[in-house]
């Protein structure tokens, strides 16, 4: 099988990550979609980051509707903070059988030079990217690139930033997340202060 992975710290999982897993499932060559919950982005700061386990939660519930897209816990138990290369060795060691790609917005493919051994990512797998509005530039050595494929997803400009920032703010925030989310959301209290 072709799987697409779509790694993300999803905190909280939004409806435009939905959008873009539909997309690809729908409309890409992917059999199946694993959305990978990253416990911690080496770019990123840990403050305001929900549990592993809420954050799975809210992905899996997301997905109830949605066969060909599921939640993958592959990470949790691989050392932190969680570089892709070491993930994706993992992964293709535990199942020889299925090809791995990965699915990434721009945002990311601008700075995916400063990721570790990327150039073994590029070897090994096929990387599908969709539009996103951010800042930066790609990097001429990702131009036309034989393992680099663009995909024409629709644009949706949310963030988990804006939504975590909305409900702390005390702002509705309803429309951005799927319903079950929203609902977990409000039940644990989670980002109000
Ligand atoms: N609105 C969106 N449309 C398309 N892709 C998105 C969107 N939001 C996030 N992504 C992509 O989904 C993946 C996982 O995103 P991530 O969990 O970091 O969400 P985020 O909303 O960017 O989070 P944060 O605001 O906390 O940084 C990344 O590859 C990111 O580029
Ligand atoms: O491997 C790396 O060097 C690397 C550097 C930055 C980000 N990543 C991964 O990219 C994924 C997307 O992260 P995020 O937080 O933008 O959703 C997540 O799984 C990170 O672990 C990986």
């Amino acid at each position: 099988m072709k799987i697409g992975l779509y790694f993300g710290t999803f905190n909280p999982i939004h409806v435009g990550h939905l959008a873009i897993a539909n997309h690809m499932a729908e409309y890409s060559d992917l059999d199946k979609i694993w959305m990978v919950i990253t416990p911690h982005n080496p770019f990123k700061k840990k403050s305001s980051l929900l549990d592993n386990h809420h954050r799975y939660q809210m992905v899996q519930r997301a997905l109830e509707e949605y066969p060909k897209i599921e939640a993958s816990t592959i990470e949790f138990s691989l050392p932190q903070p969680n570089y892709t290369v070491y993930t994706l060795v993992h992964l293709q060691e535990k199942y020889p059988d299925h090809e791995f790609c990965l699915i990434m917005g721009e945002d990311n493919l601008k700075s995916l030079h400063k990721w570790k051994n990327y150039e073994a990512i590029l070897e090994n797998h096929e990387v599908y990217v969709y539009p996103r509005i951010s800042e930066g530039v790609i990097e001429t050595r990702f131009d036309n690139h034989p393992k680099i494929h663009r995909v024409a997803a629709p644009i949706m400009e949310i963030s988990s930033t804006a939504i975590r920032n909305g409900i702390k703010e005390k702002k509705s925030i309803r429309p951005l997340l799927p319903y079950e989310v929203f609902q977990y959301l409000d039940e644990m209290n989670f980002y109000k202060s």
